[in-house]
């Protein structure tokens, strides 16, 4: 799902008391990174912007945590700090989302997403499944769950309505649901999800630790790429991003870079997305003598919009001519700025076929490429 207009509004300016334990609990860390950060990366690739609502004590712990994040100041209530939040949003729809919920699954997102194209609001949320008692220290009467939900976020809006909504609020509320349906907006639910859960109390790091060592096992995908290009007339070959002067180019409706174009498909390959003549036909003109970088940087953005991260890149070019060693090192550095790697995840190596084949017989030049993707 693309962004289209669409600001995520983080607050993070409470206190986080019952969590305990001196650092506000949305800057402790999660597997290695602070809490409100992974809140903000499970938005990857879904919004077009994002507001962070911090407490003004917290400045320098929000600066190290989300660094370039555009800030501003809460307030003593959530509802005043997404108010403060909400005047420094200039989109037409907007998610509110606890900082405290770093593990929000991506399909509850896109349910949220999904629904505002609907309705003016949306917010995920489980039906109750537990009996309720009345009580303190003994059970006093029981509570009917039907028609019963927890309600999580991201909750999402059309901008104005809610802006409207909460000018008009008086006093606190539990959250933005409250405050929009006192103004009268109808709030679709949305599935919500056990892992979104919020983190509250001392017990719920641990908990929420357990959790993301799941997903990070599960989450692990490989894609390899193949493509052949055919020798013709010219006088340089670009292969990997670089330009390699020789006696023929290649021939393609784009640049013809055989090494980009098998990286790119690698890449889809992993995600299950066709491959690069899914997203750019050969059809279509306005890919002719196009450069290949960009193919390969729609393929990694498409790879963090489904949450995942490249871990490495082994990329093998077969041709007799031209000699790749002497062009591998600026091939690797080219494929790493491509994809936003370090350059020891990068291998860009390269075969002959010892004269055998079309390789070998010098009509084309193919390649091969592995990718790994891990989650975020
Ligand atoms: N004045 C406030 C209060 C809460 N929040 C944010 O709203 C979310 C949900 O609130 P909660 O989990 O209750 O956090 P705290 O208010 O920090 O927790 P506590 O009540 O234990 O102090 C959190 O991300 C919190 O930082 C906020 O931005 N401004
Ligand atoms: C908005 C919220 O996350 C919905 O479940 C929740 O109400 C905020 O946290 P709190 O513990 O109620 O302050």
């Amino acid at each position: 799902m693309a962004p289209s207009d669409r600001t995520l509004l983080i607050v993070a300016a409470g206190r986080g008391t019952r969590a305990g334990g001196g650092l506000p609990k949305q800057y402790r860390p999660l597997g290695g990174r602070p809490i409100v950060a992974r809140s903000i990366q499970a938005f990857d690739g879904l919004v077009d912007d994002v507001v962070l609502v911090i407490h003004p004590d917290d400045k320098a712990l929000a600066e190290a945590a989300c660094p370039g994040v555009r800030m501003v100041h809460g307030a003593q209530t959530r509802s005043g700090s997404v108010r403060a939040g909400l005047a420094a949003v200039t989109t037409d729809t907007v998610l509110i989302h606890d900082a405290a919920r770093p593990l929000v699954p991506r399909h509850v997102i896109e349910g949220v997403i999904a629904a505002l194209a609907h309705g003016p609001a949306a917010a995920p949320a489980l039906p109750v499944t537990d009996a309720l008692w009345r009580g303190a220290t003994t059970v006093e009467g029981t509570q009917d769950r039907s028609g019963l939900w927890r309600a999580q976020t991201p909750q999402g809006f059309h901008t104005q309505p809610l802006r409207a909504a909460h000018a008009a609020f008086e006093g606190d509320a539990a959250d933005d649901v409250e405050v929009a349906r006192a103004h009268g907006l109808p709030v679709v639910i949305t599935p919500g999800s056990d892992d979104n859960l919020k983190i509250t109390t001392p017990g719920d790091f641990d908990r929420a630790e357990r959790h993301m060592r799941e997903r990070t096992t599960m989450d692990f995908r490989v894609g390899n790429g193949f493509d052949v290009h055919r020798f013709g007339d010219g006088d340089h070959v670009m292969l990997c991003g670089v330009r390699v002067p020789h006696g023929r180019g290649l021939q393609g409706h784009s640049d013809a870079d055989v090494g980009l174009h098998t990286i790119t498909d690698a890449v889809y390959g992993a995600l299950a997305e066709g491959d690069i003549g899914t997203h750019f036909p050969p059809s279509d003109p306005q890919w002719k003598g196009a450069e290949s970088g960009q193919f390969l940087r729609h393929a990694v953005d498409l790879a963090a919009s489904r949450g995942f991260a490249i871990a490495n890149v082994d990329c093998t070019l077969i041709c007799e001519m031209p000699k790749i060693g002497p062009h591998a090192a600026a091939m690797r550095g080219r494929v790493a700025d491509l994809m936003g790697l370090e350059v020891d995840r990068v291998s860009v190596k390269a075969t002959t076929t010892e004269r055998l084949g079309f390789a070998g017989r010098g009509e084309g030049i193919a390649c091969q490429a592995t990718v790994a993707l891990v989650s975020k």
